[in-house]
């Protein structure tokens, strides 16, 4: 039987995540998103880098006097100054831990420190030393760990577990490393470090050739114990490795990846929310776990797959992540869906169509696609509503075409083609103060019955720019009231079908022995 090794998730969100271009959280902001990672269950949150501003500072501190589930971290340079911050920041918290970095790579010890390698050792050795005389737990981190020569890795690694260190952190800090390699960096550091079994060893990907989850498997894979990354991946450039797809892919691949987590998954969703909400970097809808896309099937062959069994073409269940059966949207309705999943949604509005009703229903959802891109419940429901109230064995007007111009002299002229109820084609033209009076007076001429308007009424069905205009009128015709309703995607076709709605009722309820469409009459 395969052994179970534990992973501790270190969630440097509100530390590397808020390094992502155009994010500046308050401390309260800091504080809400650390609350949350704590339900999340996270081991370690990085609350900040307390050196960098008072403002940082004064977060961390709040964070670290609030907390007390997960252990609390801040960054700081191998620096005494950035350390003392770190302390005062960190110091009521119930087990604080300093996480101090320094670049190990030649690229940055020639161009950036200016440092040669001993002296990289000689810093770090002398910060650990000094971290551990205000904490227990030190993590010391080998920045741009992926680009250094693997000798001088093992070496440094093996001064600074002599120095105090209990945590070692390889980054990949430009996102440069392929899995293969990131493992074998692991492989190699545990194999040539005499004293490796006295720290534990954590990767911290970026995602800048999209292979941070990648590689942080591979991490652990090789002997990492801990992995630092962020909720919805947020970080420095391209970002960091996504919290919730590395818990997923654990939780969902268990059979290839033997590892837990103290990771709530219901949790997640929440989370991811938060930190898009706070930070203000919306989460793209293809986005693997938390996207608004990620349990949304739109092609008819996947609804039609999905209806019959959902693993069909389902491998994460949306409520193991927290996402709501109405928010994951499961059956998107849209162009490429099929008369299976229309069957589907007109079930749950537990409304019964016969086949002819939900052919000529279906038929005008397709045709509706065709305009919209996202066709919400309400289209539908309203598109059921128009068939359901359909006066189709009737003799009825049936509005065949029409167009509203706006004339210089600040008129506007209606055209109508129309045809009635005994079948003949028939047009009209008026001029008008407005659009929406120019084309009822245009219907109300052509109309054999004498009717005049009561109540016109025009509202949105549906979100987004691409909504169903609604329109309900009520209108007299001999002395009875009638109200009518209409829906298209413009304003003046849903105002004129609304109009003709109400006229074809009162022919309905002329033909019906009860006139039991007539309203308030
Ligand atoms: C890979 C990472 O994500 S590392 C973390 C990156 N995060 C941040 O930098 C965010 C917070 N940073 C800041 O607010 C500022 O950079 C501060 C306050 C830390 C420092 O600001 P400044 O003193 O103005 O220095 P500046 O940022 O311009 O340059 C960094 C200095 O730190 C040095 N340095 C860089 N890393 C380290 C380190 N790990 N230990 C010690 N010194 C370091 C650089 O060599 C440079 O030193 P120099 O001034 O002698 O050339
Ligand atoms: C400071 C370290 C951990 C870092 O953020 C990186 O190398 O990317």
């Amino acid at each position: 039987m395969t052994d179970i090794t534990d992973i501790k998730i270190f969630d440097t969100t509100l530390r590397d995540g808020e390094q992502s271009p155009g994010v500046n959280l308050n401390k309260q902001e800091k504080l809400e998103i650390a609350k949350q990672l704590e339900r999340l269950g996270v081991d370690v949150i990085e609350a900040g880098f307390p050196a960098s501003s008072e403002g940082d500072f004064q977060a961390v501190k709040l964070i670290a006097d609030t907390i007390k589930k997960s252990s609390v971290t801040a960054l700081a340079r191998t620096k005494k100054h950035d350390i003392d911050r770190a302390y005062e920041a960190l110091k009521n918290t119930p087990s604080p831990r300093i996480h101090i970095f320094l670049a190990t790579s030649p690229i940055h010890r020639e161009f950036k420190l200016k440092m040669d390698k001993q002296q990289v050792i000689d810093t770090s050795v002398e910060m650990v030393k000094y971290s551990k005389t205000l904490f227990n737990e030190v993590e010391w981190s080998a920045e741009d760990a992926s680009r250094t020569e693997l000798p001088f890795l093992a070496e440094i690694i093996e001064a600074v577990i002599e120095a105090g260190a209990s945590i070692i952190n390889l980054p990949d800090t430009v996102g440069y490393t392929t899995p293969e390699e990131y493992g074998e960096m692991f492989r190699y550091v545990s194999e040539n470090v005499p004293n490796i079994n006295q720290a534990i060893l954590s990767t911290h990907c970026h995602n800048d050739l999209g292979m941070a989850v990648a590689n942080s498997i591979a991490g652990i894979e090789n002997g990492a114990t801990q992995i630092e990354c962020s909720i919805n991946g947020i970080g420095e450039r391209a970002g960091n490795a996504a919290l919730e797809e590395i818990a997923v892919a654990l939780h969902i691949r268990g059979d290839a990846y033997p590892y837990t987590t103290n990771l709530n998954l219901q949790e997640i969703k929440r989370s991811s929310d938060v930190v898009a909400k706070l930070t203000g970097m919306t989460v793209q809808p293809n986005k693997a776990i938390i996207g608004r896309n990620a349990y949304a099937h739109e092609s008819g062959i996947h609804q039609d797959g999905m209806l019959k069994n959902a693993e069909t073409y389902e491998i994460i269940s949306p409520a193991l992540v927290g996402v709501s059966a109405d928010s994951a949207n499961t059956l998107f309705l849209g162009k490429h869906s099929g008369r299976h999943a229309f069957k589907d949604k007109v079930k749950s509005f537990n409304v019964e169509l016969s086949d002819e009703e939900l052919s000529a229903a279906f038929k005008n959802f397709k045709a509706l696609t065709d305009h919209k891109k996202e066709v919400t419940d309400d289209d539908i429901y309203s598109i059921i509503m128009e068939i359901k109230t359909d006066a189709s064995n009737i003799e009825r007007y049936v509005l065949d075409n029409f167009y509203v111009n706006y004339e210089q002299d600040g008129q506007t002229k209606a055209h109508i083609d129309v045809v009635t109820p005994a079948g003949e084609p028939v047009s009209h033209e008026v001029t008008g103060s407005g659009s929406v009076e120019a084309l009822y007076k245009a219907i109300q001429e052509i109309l054999s019955e004498s009717t005049n308007l009561l109540d016109y009424q025009l509202s949105s069905v549906g979100g987004g720019k691409d909504a169903l205009a609604e329109s309900r009128v009520q209108i007299n015709i001999n002395g009875q009231k009638f109200s009518g309703r209409g829906t298209a995607q413009d304003v003046l076709a849903a105002s004129a079908n609304a109009y003709f709605n109400a006229v074809n009722r009162y022919l309905m309820s002329e033909h019906a022995t009860e006139p039991a469409i007539s309203v308030n009459a």
